[in-house]
């Protein structure tokens, strides 16, 4: 599989040496879209790769699925090109958080959209529960550094939002893509509940999800180690990417 990557920030890099750095992987990142070639110049001879500015150029390279890593805004832009050209993995899951760009990959009857489940897990769950029966509530606590998510220092845990994931992903663009797939997953960015704790005494991003409905109830907690690159995003995320990437050439689907 050819991949062409948008983004060589944290999860971006993490890819570039896990998939070309692995010789007996099937997967290779081909090309790279950035929108600064100077300062990623040096990727090309690390990784054997070409770097893109123009978009367009970019999806006529030689890949088969566009990988995103970049921010909500960079796919706000341009999903509405690649959508039309390729197949897409975004992890900006936040740029999914009204209908609009999940109506428009819905109707494509040419390429699909791949939205890995990031920081967090356990989205199987969540799609059974909501498949025929009904989730009553679902809510996701947040802990992270205090210092990915303000820059005031705390001195104790204090608790910064507490609302809808809807609110949540608008006020913390670059923390809350998980309460988006965790509401594409159930009942929605509206229904959704999200706390977000500011933590000074942690250096883990720490998730934790409680539903309950027709099937039962369950709770999920993640403790994930951030990527040293970017302190606000958790390794799970990059790994999720690599994961479902490999998961697309599989026979056995689980879950
Ligand atoms: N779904 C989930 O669970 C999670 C999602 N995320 C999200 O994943 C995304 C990537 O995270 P991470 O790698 O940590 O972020 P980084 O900030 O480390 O990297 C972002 C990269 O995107 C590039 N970029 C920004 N705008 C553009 C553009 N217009 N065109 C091309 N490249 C662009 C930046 O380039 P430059 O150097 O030029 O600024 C940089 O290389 C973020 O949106 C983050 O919020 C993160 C964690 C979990
Ligand atoms: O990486 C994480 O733990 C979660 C995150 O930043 C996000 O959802 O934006």
């Amino acid at each position: 599989m050819k991949i062409g990557l948008m983004g060589a920030g944290a999860i971006g890099q993490y890819l570039l040496k896990h998939i070309n750095g692995n010789r007996e992987n099937h997967m290779t990142v081909k090309s790279v879209f950035v929108r600064n070639i100077e300062k990623y110049k040096h990727l090309e001879e690390t990784f054997h790769v070409k770097l893109f500015t123009d978009i367009h150029e970019f999806l006529e390279s030689d890949i088969d699925i566009v990988v995103e890593a970049t921010n909500i805004e960079t796919v706000e832009q341009y999903f509405h090109t690649i959508i039309k050209e390729k197949n897409m993995m975004s992890i900006s899951i936040g740029a999914f958080s009204d209908d609009t760009l999940l109506k428009i990959a819905q109707e494509s009857d040419s390429h699909k959209l791949y939205l890995p489940s990031g920081g967090i897990g356990g989205l199987d769950l969540i799609q059974n529960a909501r498949a025929l029966g009904n989730i009553d509530t679902l809510t996701l606590t947040t802990r992270k550094p205090a210092s990915s998510l303000t820059e005031e220092v705390l001195s104790e845990e204090t608790i910064i939002f507490e609302g809808s994931a809807k609110d949540a992903i608008a006020k913390y663009p670059k923390n809350m893509n998980i309460s988006i797939i965790l509401s594409v997953a159930g009942i929605g960015t509206e229904n959704t509940k999200v706390v977000l704790v500011a933590d000074p005494t942690i250096d883990k991003n720490i998730h934790n999800i409680e539903v309950s409905g027709e099937f039962g109830q369950a709770s999920f907690t993640f403790v994930n180690d951030p990527l040293k690159e970017n302190p606000k995003t958790s390794a799970l995320a990059a790994l999720s990417i690599y994961a479902t990437l490999e998961r697309l050439e599989d026979n056995i689907v689980i879950g």
